[in-house]
């Protein structure tokens, strides 16, 4: 048995005339009101097209962000019109999630339409799961679909527990990233490359201890890499780094070693003083940061040492930009070694999967996303998945 068919699918559920909540991950990279890479909102189209061409009266549910209570500036109105264009039919939103207002909205609906509710992390029980906002949320619905394998590593009401009050489904995007995973990763050949980077610094950390078990090299790059220079001492200036995680930090080092794996840490930087694009900056060694400087990209010596060891892998499995990449030049060593990915992959001798919101962005921006063997829409998820963890929003929908 394959691993999706150990889910129901779309192809068991009897969707027409029913109210479908449809849990998509919506997280895309915004810049000033605009989205600037749209993989995700294209990957969740399929299951949305099959619901209402079925009849059924789509509800969708996703995050954006990670706000602390109500937040206007993390509302997903802008989003409505972004998932519409690209449908090809209307999407309306209701400025609420749960409550009259959200009861009103679903109401309305007519077979085949579309809505999207307000930002599930307006309320503060959706990260907790509790059984109260699960009960509101699926008093608005009579299935559930789960479409958003980018967000299945979190236990939240909207991601895991509405699977267990509602008949639960798999979307299309989330069986197509559990099938071509499965199917790229069941049996990596060696030597793997995991390439970490990123700013999510705090919620991705800990599963480095995990990861260096699993592949030969771990590259770490991004805030990620300014935090474990920090805690090998040296001064990071201004960067982007959580100084609280110098001990976690400390500790994945030694769980490499035990394990043989090699660790990859930047040697070298664009450091700047300012944190935009074209802001004026300079090469400078890990050891010479200056306090009110920022690591915003990794260096030339440092992408060599990169490229290197990617020459003599097998696999690459990477999430998390090595710099801020969306402000040229600071997009310099993530692009140099994507291209080399890609051209590794070309040739034929590497396997190449990437994922995370921002990562794929960045790819595209190399203009390589299409070369890579596979590219998945999650990040924080993919890297659960590679460290063999069950993924809530996953297991909960088993048969
Ligand atoms: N040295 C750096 N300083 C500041 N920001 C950085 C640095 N390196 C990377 N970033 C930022 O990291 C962000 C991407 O990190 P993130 O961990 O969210 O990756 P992702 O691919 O979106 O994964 P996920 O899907 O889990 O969110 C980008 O916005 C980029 O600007
Ligand atoms: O961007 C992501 O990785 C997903 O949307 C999950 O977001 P989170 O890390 O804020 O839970």
């Amino acid at each position: 048995m394959s691993e999706a068919s150990a889910f129901r699918t779309l192809d068991d559920a009897d969707v027409a005339s029913k109210r479908v909540l449809v849990r998509v991950d919506l997280n895309v990279p915004v810049d000033n009101g605009r989205v600037t890479d749209d993989t995700r909102i294209q990957a969740v189209l399929p299951t949305i097209r099959e619901i209402s061409d079925k009849g059924g009266k789509v509800i969708l549910l996703a995050h954006f962000g990670r706000p602390k209570g109500e937040d206007p500036t993390l509302s997903l109105g802008f989003i409505a019109q972004e998932v519409a264009s690209r449908l090809g039919k209307p999407v309306a939103f209701a400025p609420a999630t749960i409550g009259p207002v959200a009861e009103a909205a679903v109401a309305k609906l007519q077979p085949g339409d579309v809505l999207l509710l307000e930002n599930t992390r307006f309320d503060k029980r959706e990260e907790k799961n509790d059984p109260d906002f699960v009960a509101a949320l699926a008093g608005l619905g009579d299935l559930y679909v789960n479409d958003a394998f980018a967000t299945a590593h979190r236990a939240h009401a909207s991601t895991e527990g509405l699977a267990h009050k509602l008949p639960a489904f798999a979307g299309r995007c989330m069986q197509e990233e559990i099938e071509a995973l499965a199917k790229a990763l069941e049996k990596p050949e060696r030597p793997v490359l995991a390439v970490v980077g990123g700013a999510k610094v705090s919620s991705k950390l800990d599963l480095l201890g995990n990861l260096v078990a699993k592949v030969d090299i771990l590259v770490i790059g991004g805030g990620m890499a300014n935090t474990f220079l920090a805690a090998q001492g040296k001064d990071v200036g201004k960067s982007l780094c959580e100084h609280d995680l110098a001990g976690t930090a400390l500790e994945i080092l030694d769980k490499a070693k035990a394990a043989g794996c090699e660790i990859v840490l930047p040697v070298d930087a664009l450091a700047a003083t300012e944190f935009k694009a074209n802001a004026p900056h300079r090469v400078a060694s890990v050891d010479d940061i200056k306090p009110d400087e920022m690591m915003l990209d990794a260096g030339p010596a440092s992408v060599e040492n990169v490229v290197a060891r990617l020459k003599d892998a097998r696999t690459i499995v990477w999430n998390g930009p090595f710099g801020a990449f969306e402000l040229p030049p600071f997009d310099t060593a993530t692009v140099a070694v994507a291209r080399a990915a890609a051209e590794l992959t070309d040739a034929g001798g590497l396997l190449s999967v990437a994922g995370g919101g921002d990562t794929v962005a960045a790819l595209n921006h190399a203009g390589v996303a299409d070369r890579f063997t596979y590219v998945s829409t999650a990040g924080g998820a993919f890297l659960e998945w590679l460290e063999g963890k069950p993924l809530p929003g996953v297991e909960a929908l088993r048969r």
